[in-house]
């Protein structure tokens, strides 16, 4: 049994403009103990996915298990098997942070657990907040509470809903240990996130949405062992002309460029000396998920699993 399934799921709004489909036949598995990445740029479905998953919003088409339990018919026994980590953060103020766990315990009827509360709280770096009333923390901490209240009940499946946007350096390093231990004690983690290298680092298998579609689905390491070719990067403070910019990833100074292999490798160089760019810092590397993503979405829209070889080619 799959700790996560869907199938054929699709989602509509209706807006002024008419129909939107933000979710149009998505299928997949997740399986037990697996860390799964879910990405996909802004408006991709990832949250949408994700609210129908922990039975926040009802999908227009399809089926969706938590551990077996369909999240409709059988909402109370799947939304238990689920910790949800969501984008914002909403909390009641006036109690203290073990309060608001205790009070989250009881509404999973889960009584007893000071010594798994006490557990979080160290594992999340709260043990010295666990009295501090929610209202004087700062976000981070407040964010750590947030990952705490979805575990209370010690759910076998977690999901993760960008947990580290605007989370500094210290807190994703203790959300990650953390995670990732929970994840080799068995439990079955869901992350989205926009940090690629987070996804790269931590995410056994990955699946790419794309307007609604899943574009992309594979191992992390088939995608990147996909993603042939080199990446040229360097520093420059002249601009790239249009024909060599287009096909380039440009942050500030720094310039990445994708070639198939040594020989492009060699002919893009000739085109940069060429157009009079001056090369400071010159790397070649290999290519990392952000190039695999980007030429993912880059490519005509079809969906396609497990075949990242084709998309890239
Ligand atoms: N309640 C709603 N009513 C109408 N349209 C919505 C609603 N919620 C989401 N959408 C639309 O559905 C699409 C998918 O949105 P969703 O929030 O799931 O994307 P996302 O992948 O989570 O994006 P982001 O990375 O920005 O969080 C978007 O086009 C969005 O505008």
């Amino acid at each position: 049994m799959p700790a996560v399934s869907f199938q054929g799921v699709a989602k509509t709004y209706q807006g002024a403009r008419g129909t939107l489909r933000a979710l149009d036949g998505v299928s997949f598995d997740i399986a037990e103990g697996e860390f799964f990445g879910l990405l996909g740029p802004n408006g991709a479905g990832k949250t949408t996915l994700i609210s129908v998953l922990a039975g926040l919003g009802r999908a227009t088409e399809g089926c969706v298990t938590v551990m077996g339990h369909d999240v409709v018919s059988d909402y109370p026994a799947a939304r238990r098997a689920l910790g949800l980590v969501p984008q914002e953060l909403v909390f009641d103020p006036f109690f203290s942070v073990r309060e608001t766990l205790r009070i989250q315990s009881g509404y999973f009827g889960v009584r007893g657990n000071e010594a798994w509360i006490d557990e979080l709280l160290q594992g999340l770096g709260l043990a010295d907040k666990a009295h501090a009333n929610m209202r004087q923390l700062s976000g981070g901490m407040k964010r750590r509470v947030l990952v705490a209240q979805a575990l209370v009940h010690k759910p076998p499946v977690i999901v993760l809903d960008e947990p580290t946007a605007g989370v500094d350096v210290e807190l994703r390093q203790t959300l990650w240990q953390f995670v990732a231990q929970l994840n080799k004690q068995g439990s079955t983690v869901l992350l989205t996130t926009h940090y690629l290298e987070e996804a790269e680092a931590l995410c056994g298998r990955i699946a790419m949405l794309k307007a609604g579609k899943v574009v992309a689905l594979d191992r992390t390491a088939n995608l990147l062992a996909a993603a042939s070719g080199s990446v040229l990067r360097f520093k420059t403070d002249d601009a790239l002309p249009p024909h060599l910019a287009e096909h380039a990833r440009i942050t500030g100074r720094m310039v990445q460029i994708r070639t198939k292999d040594a020989q492009a490798v060699e002919t893009m160089l000739a085109k940069l000396r060429e157009a009079n760019v001056r090369i400071e810092d010159l790397e070649i590397g290999r290519a990392d998920l952000e190039e695999v993503f980007l030429s993912i979405m880059q490519a005509p829209s079809s969906p396609r699993t497990g075949t990242a070889q084709e998309v890239l080619a």
